[in-house]
């Protein structure tokens, strides 16, 4: 008896696990729920129903197939793994940035160290790369004035925000450690992932907000 009743509420049961699914905002939440009331769904075509529906077997399976596949890569984009060190430290200073957002940010960088001082933006000259300066000492050299940049910082913001040649000469010494990335580039990728440019655009905006407080 009780084995029969709980045979016959298996349907009710996933039907109401799907329907507490539409109320989660959470994504991975939703779907692991929703994948929880596929299995009952599964589970019920086998049991319940005198002659095995493998047609509605197999559209159950074909969905929850896609939900797992959906829901692995909320996951990955949630997960920061396989970073170094430096990339560690990176996405902990990129705090608005998830961990997804910042492997795509990273496959476009290139990390520096310098062996000699360099010279990363010239006052006047077009900025084609963004840099963010994670250590070491930095220099900005305007209209004859040079102050010390503290580290960590963004160098370029301001010509690939405005889209103006640079509003300053910023030199690096040597042993510096800071990443490159090209505008172009920078600016495709936040065409193609907006999330990307709203982290990136409030890190850039406290960035220069700490630069005006300092100025
Ligand atoms: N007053 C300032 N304080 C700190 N950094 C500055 C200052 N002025 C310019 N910079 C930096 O120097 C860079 C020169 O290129 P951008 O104008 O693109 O972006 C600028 C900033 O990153």
């Amino acid at each position: 008896m009780i084995l029969e009743i709980s045979r016959l509420g298996l349907i009710h049961v996933a039907a109401l696990i799907s329907v507490a699914a539409l109320t989660c905002r959470d994504q991975i939440v939703l779907r692991a729920l929703l994948v929880a009331s596929t299995l009952l769904y599964i589970l019920y075509y086998f049991v319940v129903p005198a002659v095995l529906l493998w047609d509605a077997v197999f559209w159950t399976v074909v969905n929850l197939g896609v939900n797992l596949f959906m829901m692995a890569q909320l996951v990955l984009a949630r997960t920061p793994f396989r970073l170094s060190d430096d990339e560690r430290r990176l996405h902990a200073a990129f705090g608005a940035v998830s961990p997804g957002e910042f492997r795509a940010l990273m496959k476009i960088a290139v990390w520096h160290r310098p062996q000699a001082a360099e010279t990363l933006v010239r006052e006047g000259a077009p900025v084609d790369h963004v840099y963010y300066i994670l250590g070491g000492e930095a220099l900005v050299l305007k209209g004859g004035r040079s102050l010390a940049l503290p580290s960590p910082s963004f160098v370029g913001e301001i010509g690939f925000l405005r889209r103006v040649p640079a509003t300053a000469t910023v030199t690096v010494e040597a042993g510096a450690l800071y990443v490159a990335w090209p505008a172009a580039a920078l600016a495709a990728l936040q065409a193609r992932r907006p999330s990307i440019k709203t982290g990136l655009d409030s890190l850039l905006a406290c960035d220069m907000a700490a630069k005006i407080a300092a100025a």
